[in-house]
């Protein structure tokens, strides 16, 4: 029997990528149900390429325009709306596998709805992680669910882990596996080599021309700034039960080398592949086993050389500020991650330039860094706090 699978997220960058490689295995996976926020007309075509059980999106108007254009096209599956059906679809009784994949905050309670009901998650939504870290690797536990990393660097350290921490890399010791470092790489963005003169007047369309990846416009935009790097180093923190310390930024403009694990007998063991998310969805649906992703294989005789450096921290401050964050606690991630979040929109609406992002994110930091939240109230009520606070601090920044 084919695995069930509900993609959260579908009409995005990593939901098609997901469905690209499910169609390349219709005997191993189906489609249970797919999610979406707005684009009703992708997900039509999606529908009707993959006749899922279920599709659900945000808005009544457009799951009535959804579901007359299914119904002319004879296609059985049943819409839903609402966001409280995301969380239903992600816990249904017949799901097997569950692609975490929406963008941002909104991913956080439909993701937590799968884990609560032991699901295989596969988790590309790293802001769930950031926002909730304790609470959310404590469902997993409780629950006895299986989460495995899409994010492509967490991805690449799970491949280099020996198997027997795999099977418990959120709980396990890094230490008596022999391991001394985590080495997380990051591409540096589009303006790696810019002059920081010209960081004023950097547009939402040079921002979200990452030079390696193709991906959503929040997340490259997060590249840009390396914050998604900051992400990355906290959700690490959490999916493999390590410290700060623990971890290092790594910079390696190529993005053949997806991350590093360092041994403590000398040994460094990196998983590399083209930059295509195919690889590790591909990895994570068919875990343990190996499936075709129809990536490019990578030709070491065509590749030229690869480079390595420290990040400037004047460069890339938001970077440091998620590292800081890590460091307080719980609380600072969670409000570290809304401000990012209202920060990125409002430059993606031009409404604050790239520099402002980092410094809306410093004050918002600022402000909750001591604040503790580790019930899931809690969490959700310091997120709306530091939204509104940044909505606030906007106003000073406003060009
Ligand atoms: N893209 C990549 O290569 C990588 C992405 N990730 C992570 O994966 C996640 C998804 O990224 P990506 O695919 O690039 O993002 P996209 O912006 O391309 O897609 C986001 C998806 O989430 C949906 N969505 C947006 N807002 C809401 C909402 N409020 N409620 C419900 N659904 C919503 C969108 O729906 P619609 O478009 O229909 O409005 C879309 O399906 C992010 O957390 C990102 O950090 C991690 C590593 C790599
Ligand atoms: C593909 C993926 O996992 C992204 O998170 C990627 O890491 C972005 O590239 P940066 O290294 O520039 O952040
Ligand atoms: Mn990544």
């Amino acid at each position: 029997m084919p695995r069930q699978v509900v993609i959260l997220g579908s009409t995005g960058s990593i939901g098609c990528s997901t469905l690209d490689v499910i169609a390349q295995h219709p005997e191993r996976f189906s489609v249970l149900a797919l999610t979406a926020g707005r684009q009703v007309e992708k997900l039509l075509q999606q529908c009707l390429v993959f006749n899922p059980r279920f599709a659900a999106l945000l808005l009544e108007s457009d799951a009535r325009w959804l579901r007359e254009q299914l119904a002319i096209s004879g296609c059985k599956t049943e819409v839903l709306v609402g966001e409280a059906t995301f969380a239903e679809l992600a816990g249904h009784t017949d799901a097997d596998i569950v692609m975490a994949a929406i963008v941002g905050a909104a991913g956080l309670l439909p993701t937590l709805a799968a884990v609560k009901q032991g699901k295989t998650v596969l988790l590309a939504n790293k802001e769930a992680l950031v926002m909730s870290g304790e609470l959310f690797i404590d469902a997993v536990k409780q629950h006895q669910a299986i989460l495995l990393p899409i994010d492509s660097e967490h991805n690449a350290i799970f491949q280099c882990l020996p198997p027997a921490l795999q099977a418990h890399s959120y709980q396990g010791s890094l230490p008596q596996a022999g391991i001394s470092k985590i080495l997380l790489t990051g591409s540096g963005g589009p303006f790696r080599q810019t002059d920081l003169a010209l960081f004023d007047q950097i547009t939402p369309e040079q921002a979200v021309a990452h030079p390696n990846w193709t991906m959503g416009r929040k997340i490259s935009v997060d590249s840009a700034t390396m914050m998604n790097k900051g992400l990355e180093f906290i959700e690490a923190r959490w999916l493999f039960n390590c410290q700060p310390q623990d971890i290092e930024v790594v910079l390696h403009p190529q993005s053949i080398i997806h991350s590093m694990v360092q041994y403590s007998d000398g040994s460094v063991l990196a998983q590399l592949g083209n930059p295509d998310m195919r690889t590790p969805i591909a990895h994570a649906l068919a875990f343990p086993e190996r499936i075709a992703s129809n990536v490019k294989p990578l030709d070491f005789f065509s590749l030229g050389s690869f480079t390595f450096a420290r990040p400037e921290p004047e460069r890339y401050p938001c970077l440091g500020l998620a590292i800081d964050a890590c460091r307080h606690g719980q609380g600072a991630t969670t409000a570290l991650n809304a401000a990012n979040e209202v920060a990125v929109e409002a430059f993606l609406q031009q409404q604050i330039s790239f520099t402002a992002i980092a410094k809306l994110n410093a004050l918002c930091l600022a402000r909750f860094a001591s604040h503790h939240a580790s019930q899931l109230d809690d969490i959700l009520a310091l997120d709306a706090e530091s939204r509104a606070y940044a909505q606030q601090q906007l106003r000073n920044f406003v060009q």
